[in-house]
């Protein structure tokens, strides 16, 4: 059967329960999703020679790495001409590009040294998500910095935050599309701490003092991510998950973030997504996969995965979600690693999509929890892969199996001799 007809034949199979499976296409086609630029250089960025810090780390030496704003952009096209979806650029501030030997520190960057990656973004219809860079620098002082005791040091990333609110306003404004801005420090102990509370009152201060700082509430979202622990930083981590959601809650415009990687390891996002929706007009994610801890593992279809895609579609909030990949392998093909994990999560939502939500809610509601389980597990081996297929099709790219030929040669003709 060739694919058009076993796409008919899984539209009828879906219809019987009520699905519409050309509307779920449709839908998933607007939907965007931000494309993390951090995975094509293993978190390193422009604006350092330094090492990764901030209690996360990249692991494995595949070969390939970009090196230059040039090598990243070109890595990024080929990603992207492998993905279906609509996509936002997510850009970190040490990915600031300086021309003619300039440089700026990071309390000094200005929208300029983002202009070609404006230029990028707007040849390709993307909007830009922005982070400020909190890590890999030497002005990060024993661990810390927004929360810091030492006034200089908070007074240098304060500023730092204050010039990515800037920024994010200039993406926004260029690109016509809202820009979330996500803040995230590793601050935090590695043992046992004395106090507490003071850094967490210091953290509150600097980030009130960064959003003081004047933009387009409608076009700039904050968000505050939280963590539970980082490498080097076990014991204590000043913002926690108390802290950020407490900090979103009581700050007009500040949005919560969840990164999945960010939690106990039985703890699930999926159920803290309709947890913070019945409180928080919008909310934001990083989509990951913890092994064991929050190693960044490239994003999989798997459970957990789809659980947490489901949930956002059945609570209908897909125009309340930013979604945001955020892993980071080095012990695979890079670009291959941007293509899995872009594909799984638009996989997720497709097939959150393609789910009978409302008749699932009608067993539950009606106690019919057996009927609910013998669906719920049958659902599963529906022909999904057609569906998926079509929607590839009807984007323009390579479908499973197809693309990977592409890395091949891509990393045969351009990879190997970086
Ligand atoms: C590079 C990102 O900002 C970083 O991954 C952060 O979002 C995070 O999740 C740290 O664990
Ligand atoms: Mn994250």
């Amino acid at each position: 059967m060739v694919n058009k007809e076993r796409y008919e034949s899984a539209k009828a199979i879906y219809g019987e329960l009520g699905i519409d499976t050309d509307a779920a296409i449709a839908r998933l086609k607007d939907i965007p999703v931000s494309l993390h630029c951090w995975q094509g250089d293993d978190v390193t960025g422009f604006d350092h020679d330094g090492p990764l810090t901030g209690g996360i780390q990249t692991t494995g030496n595949y070969p390939g790495k970009a090196r230059t704003p040039d090598e990243l952009m070109e890595d990024m096209d080929k990603a992207i001409s492998l993905m279906p979806g609509k996509k936002k650029l997510n850009l970190h501030a040490c990915y600031a590009i300086f021309e003619d030997g300039e440089y700026a520190d990071r309390d000094k960057l200005e929208p300029k040294h983002f202009a070609k990656w404006v230029e990028f973004a707007k040849a390709r219809n993307m909007g830009i998500d922005f982070n400020p860079t909190f890590f890999s620098h030497d002005k990060v002082k024993d661990g810390l910095t927004l929360s810091s005791p030492d006034e200089g040091t908070r007074k240098f990333w304060i500023e730092h935050g204050k010039a990515c609110i800037r920024i994010s306003n200039y993406f926004a404004k260029e690109t016509g599309v809202p820009c979330v801005m996500n803040i995230w420090t590793g601050d935090g102990y590695k043992d046992i701490p004395a106090d507490r509370m003071g850094p967490r009152m210091r953290y509150k201060d600097s980030i009130e003092q960064i959003l003081s700082e004047p933009y387009d509430k409608n076009q700039v979202k904050p968000c505050v991510e939280s963590k539970v622990f980082g490498i080097g930083v076990e014991s204590y981590t000043v913002g926690s998950a108390e802290f950020t959601l407490s900090f979103a809650a009581t700050h007009e415009g500040c949005l919560p973030l969840m990164d999945n990687g960010h939690y106990h390891p039985t703890e699930v996002v999926s159920d803290k997504i309709p947890a913070l929706l019945c409180y928080y007009p919008e909310i934001a994610l990083h989509i990951t996969r913890p092994v064991r801890w929050d190693s960044d593992h490239v994003l999989l279809f798997d459970d957990e995965t789809r659980e947490m895609a489901k949930e956002i579609v059945r609570c209908e909030a897909l125009g309340r979600v930013y979604m945001a990949l955020d892993y980071f392998d080095a012990s695979i093909n890079r670009v291959s690693a941007w293509v899995i994990g872009f594909r799984s999560w638009q996989k997720a939502l497709l097939n959150a999509l393609c789910t009978p939500n409302a008749l699932f809610k009608k067993l539950q509601d009606e106690n019919r929890l057996t009927e609910l389980m013998v669906l719920q597990e049958e659902i599963k081996t529906y022909p999904f892969g057609d569906i998926w297929a079509e929607y590839c099709r009807q984007c323009g790219v390579q479908e499973d199996k197809k693309w990977f030929e592409e890395i091949v040669s891509y990393e045969k003709e351009v990879l190997v001799k970086r």
